[in-house]
C-alpha cells in the first residue's frame, strides 16, 4: 500500500551539542539524514518524500540529494520554530494522497516491515503510531521526590513514523495552528479530535540520534545489521 512520508530536518540538535544540525553528523561515514532518507528511497511503497529544511541548509541538503542519488524528494519546504510546524510546512505543500507518514528524519533505523504494518493500520483505522513497550519503571516526579509510580504494564515509548488518512492529520494540524496547540507528536494533534490513534509495535533499535550516546548506539546497530547481510 503506497504512502508519502514528511521527514522534518530543520531542528538544531541542541540537546547533541555538536553546533550544527545532527543530521549531518555522520555514522559509519555517512550523514544520518541519508541513512534516513535511503529507507523511504529503497521502499517501493514509498511515492514521495517531504522534507522539511532551515532555508540556510536547503542547498547543503539539495547537493547531498544528489550526491547520494535520492530522487523520491518532491519538496524541501521550510521548516518553522517547531518540530510541529515543520511538519505542517510540508502538509501545506503535499497534494492530496491517501496516507502520509511523518517520520523523525533523526530516527534512520527504522524498518520496511513496521512501515507497512504503520500504512495498513493507517488505512485501516486512520491513525496508526510506532512504539514499543517501556522496559524501565516510570514515576512522576514532583520537586525532586517521587510522587507517583505509574503502572509499566500500560505505558508505551511512542516513536515515529507516524501514519494518518491524509484528510485526517491535515484537520488536527489545521486545528491545533488555529488554536495555538503544540504537541510533542502528531498523535496528540488527532487525539485531541477524538480519534482513535492505534500503536504498532515497533523495534527498540528504531532510536532517535538524540544525544551523544545515540550515536554510539547508531554505529552498532549498523554494524550490527552489515554482519547479519554476511
Ligand atoms: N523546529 C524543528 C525541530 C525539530 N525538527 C526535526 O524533528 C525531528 C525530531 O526533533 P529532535 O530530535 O528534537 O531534533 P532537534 O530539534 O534538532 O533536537 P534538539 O531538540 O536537541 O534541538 C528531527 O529530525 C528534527 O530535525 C524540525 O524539523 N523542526
Ligand atoms: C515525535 C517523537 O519522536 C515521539 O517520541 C518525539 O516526541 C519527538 O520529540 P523531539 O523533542 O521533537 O525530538
Amino acid at each position: 500500500m503506497q504512502y508519502e512520508v514528511v521527514l522534518p530536518a530543520a531542528g538544531s540538535g541542541k540537546r547533541m551539542g555538536a553546533g550544527q544540525n545532527k543530521l549531518f553528523l555522520k555514522l559509519l561515514e555517512k550523514p544520518i539524514l541519508i541513512h534516513t532518507l535511503e529507507v523511504f528511497e529503497q521502499d517501493e511503497q514509498c511515492t514521495g518524500i517531504w522534507l522539511a529544511v532551515k532555508p540556510e541548509e536547503r542547498a547543503i541538503i539539495q547537493e547531498l540529494l544528489v550526491t547520494f542519488g535520492i530522487s523520491k524528494v518532491k519538496g524541501l519546504p521550510d521548516g518553522g520554530a517547531e518540530r510541529q510546524h515543520s511538519v505542517h510546512s510540508c502538509m501545506k505543500e503535499m497534494e492530496q494522497v491517501d496516507i502520509v507518514l511523518v517520520h523523525d528524519a533523526a530516527r534512520p533505523f527504522i524498518s520496511h516491515d513496521i512501515i507497512a504494518n504503520l500504512v495498513q493500520s493507517a488505512h485501516d483505522f486512520g491513525a496508526a503510531i510506532a512504539g514499543v513497550r517501556a522496559k524501565d519503571t516510570m514515576k512522576k516526579v514532583r520537586n525532586g521526590v517521587i510522587e507517583e509510580t505509574v503502572d509499566r504494564e500500560s505505558l508505551w515509548m511512542i516513536q515515529t513514523p507516524q501514519a494518518f488518512q491524509f484528510d485526517l492529520i491535515v484537520e488536527a494540524e489545521d486545528v491545533a495552528e488555529k488554536i495555538g496547540f503544540l504537541g510533542t507528536d502528531e498523535a496528540m494533534l488527532v487525539e485531541r479530535l477524538g480519534h482513535a490513534v492505534h500503536i504498532v509495535e515497533s523495534s527498540y533499535e528504531n532510536v532517535k540520534m538524540t544525544t551523544k550516546e545515540d550515536l554510539v548506539f547508531g554505529e552498532a546497530i549498523l554494524r550490527k545489521r552489515a554482519l547479519e547481510t554476511l
